[in-house]
Formats: structure tokens, sequence, C-alpha cells
């Protein structure tokens, strides 16, 4: 059986096409990318990956070991690589489902799991099915990439102005509610994660919240911080009580490009794309301010 990671770059910005990239487009940019990628990336610091469509693996695998045949560029080995979603076992009747074995084989360094465009209807991906998925990632010798986020926007900035209550209470009070209530929503979902893997098992959390993901903004750093404030406190408290002690990273995502890390630096570890990385050089802007700030 494969080891899985224990230990990550300080700091990690990848890329999920979604289904949007067809092949082509998907090797393309992938040429792109390595050849304007400047040299001094990735680094044990800043941490790339790229999560194509399940089909695209193989031929992004090949891409990365070709522009770094023997992995001696630097102590972290290339690009990483990651699969969109797997299953939970790793062979058996299950038409249509992707093993982890498989993705492994194939070169795959992470897998996402979690995303919200799969817990929501018609897939409803239960916190119980994400935390198998993250065992059975962590079983073949991968990190999983733990997509969570609360799904309304500001439920406690919401309910209160609909009960006619808040004229007395501060902004900041109200403020500081809707990141209690984010984060109570987030920990039911990082709870089941830390139970379901080896303690020195290295995992990604990206934070999304649902609301923010497809839009045209991102969220409000500040609800971003506080929210991951609260997170890496009650990640670090669950961990110590079962002796954890592999490395767990927090990334923001959810409408993320040029512009997003200034207000996210003191409290992120990095920022997970989607549309916002589809043109090469806005992305490799984006690692450029990673790594800047
Ligand atoms: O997987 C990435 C996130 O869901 C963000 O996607 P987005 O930036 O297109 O909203």
């Amino acid at each position: 059986m494969p080891t899985a990671p224990s230990t990550l770059p300080r700091r990690l910005v990848g890329f999920s096409t979604k289904c949007y990239f067809d092949l082509p487009t998907t090797t393309s940019y992938v040429a792109d990318l390595l050849a304007l990628l400047p040299p001094r990336y990735p680094s044990p610091d800043l941490g790339l990956f790229l999560i194509p469509s399940f089909p695209a693996i193989p031929a992004v695998a090949a891409a990365l070991d070709a522009a770094d045949p023997h992995h001696t560029s630097n102590p972290t080995p290339r690009i990483l690589l990651g699969a969109q979603n797997c299953h939970h076992e790793d062979s058996g009747a299950f038409t249509g489902e992707v093993s982890p074995v498989i993705l492994k084989q194939v070169g795959c360094d992470i897998v996402e799991i979690g995303h919200a465009e799969r817990r929501r209807p018609p897939l409803k991906e239960t916190d119980e099915q994400i935390a198998a998925k993250a065992a059975a990632v962590v079983r073949n010798g991968m990190v999983p990439l733990v997509c969570i986020g609360e799904k309304e926007q500001p439920p406690g900035l919401r309910k209160r102005r609909r009960d006619g209550e808040g004229e007395s209470t501060s902004e900041e009070d109200m403020r500081e509610e809707a990141i209690r209530a984010a984060a109570e929503e987030c920990e039911e979902q990082v709870r089941p994660i830390f139970e379901s893997v080896p303690e020195n098992a290295a995992i990604i959390f990206a934070y999304e919240p649902v609301w923010a993901i497809g839009a045209a903004e991102p969220a409000d750093a500040r609800h971003v911080c506080g929210v991951v404030r609260e997170l890496r406190s009650y990640g670090n408290s669950v961990r110590r009580a079962i002796s954890a002690n592999g490395d767990v990273r927090w990334l923001y995502g959810g409408s993320a490009g040029p512009g997003v890390w200034e207000g996210l630096k003191q409290d992120l570890d990095g920022l997970f794309l989607g549309r916002f990385a589809h043109d090469v050089k806005r992305f490799i802007g984006t690692v450029e301010e990673v790594n800047e700030g």
C-alpha cells in the first residue's frame, strides 16, 4: 500500500478545470503554463496544483513529468496533479465510479472531494461519504483536498433583519455572528475528515462558501479570514485530541483570482481557483501574488 504524504508546501495555489475544459484545451493550457511559469515555481514554500477532468489526467501527468523528468528541480517534485472526485472503495461493482487505486497509478498526488457541486442535488454527497473518500485517498498514498463551506450568505445577518432585530446591534457584532454561524456549519464537515484519516496524514481544506462559488465577486475577506481562523483553531483542538501531526492547509475558493490574496494572506494558506484561472497569465499572476504576499 502506498504511503500518504504527511507534509505539504507552506502555501498552495491550484486550479480545477471542473467540466469547462475539453482535452485539447487542457493540454494546451498545461503547455502554456509550463512555458510561461517562472522557474522558481513550484517551491517548498509555494506548491501548485492542477485538477483536470478524469480523461485528461494521463496527458497532464505526461506533460508534467516531461517538464521535470527526474523530479529534481527542487524538493517539491513537480506541480501536483489532482482528480476531481473518487470512489470510497478501491474496487468492486461500482459502474461509472473511479477507483482511488487507478488515480494513484495514473500519477495523481491529490484528490478533490466534497465540492459543493457534488454535495448539492442531484448527487447529495453526505459528510459520511466524503469522509470515507478521504480515507480512501489517504489509504492510496494521496492527499485529500476537502471542500467545505456554509450554504447561505451570512445567515445570522439575514435572520436578524428578517426578524426585525438587530437595529441596536453593531455591524461588528453581526459580522461576528455570521462568522460563528458559518464556522459551526463548516466544523460539521471538517470533524468527520479528521476522524476518518490516520493522524499523520496531510489534509488540504478548501473553504468555499457555497454562495461565493460561480459568483461575480469572492466572499468578503474579513468573513473568510474570520471563518478560517475559527476553523484552524477548531481543527487544531480536534487534532491535539487525537495526537494528529500531519500538515493541514486552509485554502480559500469561490470566485478567487488576481487581487484576492492581499485581503486573505494573514489567515489563509493559499487559493483554489476556478473560472478566474482559465486565462493562464491570470493564474500565474495570482501565483505571483501569493508568493510575494
Ligand atoms: O473549484 C473551485 C471553486 O469552486 C471556485 O470556482 P469559481 O472560482 O469558478 O467560483
